[in-house]
């Protein structure tokens, strides 16, 4: 395998004279968390985006596992091991917990949806989907509709929707937005658990969080990346601090 899991080169993405991701060059190793933090507006969703393939790239290089993803469209890099939870919460309120995610197994599987209803029915599928709601200890909650789960509970569930493609690596975008502590606290629990088991990209603001969970930190300002190192040097980094004065406090 490849050094990097992922490997961006060069990355470059702009809208008119604005340049938002501006030659960026980052190395994602396999099985370590890696933070892509930055003053708000700085350019992180943009590059989650081109990297999940979901928005484009004027130029550069995107390597997955040694392949060129550059072009390909989302659902291929899903297929290779490439999944992303959104920043909106995004699951179906009307279905149990357990379903949500089944269904999900049976997208990766490849057989349709003929049916929404019947999803759990097909075998193997509650017993996968259960696995996922497992990992992220949220099997007790399984029949629960996804509907009256806490904001806390439905960031664990599109967690586990995002493991549902068996990813090798698994971009996250905020899971800690608008959690409150106790929710925040299981959120960053969960993420501790799957932490190992397979690579992370997080975007956070939450740097209790970050520094908490990072094995390295990436920084972006104003589009470009300013460093990466890890939590400690990071939070010693001049010019990272400089970056974050009268915007939040590096904890
Ligand atoms: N579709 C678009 N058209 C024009 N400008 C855009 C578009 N999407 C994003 N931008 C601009 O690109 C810059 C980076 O935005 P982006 O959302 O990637 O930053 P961010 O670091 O994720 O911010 P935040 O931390 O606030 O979520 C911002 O200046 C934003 O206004």
């Amino acid at each position: 395998m490849a050094e990097n899991l992922l490997d961006i080169r060069n990355l470059k993405k702009t809208y008119g004279a604005l340049v938002v991701t501006d030659d960026v060059s980052l190395g994602v190793r396999p099985g370590e968390l890696h933070a892509i933090i930055g003053p708000n507006g700085a350019g992180k969703t943009t590059l989650i985006h081109q990297i999940s393939g979901m928005l484009g790239s004027n130029s550069g290089q995107i390597l997955f596992d040694g392949q060129d993803i550059t072009r390909l469209p989302m659902h291929q890099r899903v297929r290779l091991g490439l999944a992303r939870s959104f920043q909106i919460t995004s699951v179906l309120p009307g279905f149990s917990a357990l379903e949500n995610v089944a269904m999900a197994v049976q997208a990766r599987s490849g057989s349709s949806f003929r049916f929404f209803g019947n999803a759990t029915r097909e075998d193997g599928l509650n017993e996968q989907a259960l696995e996922c709601l497992s990992l992220v200890g949220l099997a007790t909650r399984a029949r629960v509709p996804a509907g009256l789960l806490s904001h806390g509970e439905k960031r664990q569930l599109e967690l586990a929707i995002g493991l549902a493609t068996k990813p090798k690596l698994l971009l996250l975008d905020e899971p800690l937005a608008g959690t409150g502590h106790d929710d925040s606290q299981r959120v960053v629990e969960t993420l501790k658990r799957l932490k190992g088991q397979m690579t992370i990209v997080l975007i956070e603001h939450d740097m209790d969080a970050v520094f908490s969970l990072a094995d390295r930190v990436s920084v972006l300002v104003y589009g470009r990346l300013i460093a990466t190192d890890t939590p400690e040097r990071i939070r010693a980094n001049p010019e990272v601090r400089a970056a974050y004065l009268g915007e939040e406090e590096m904890v």
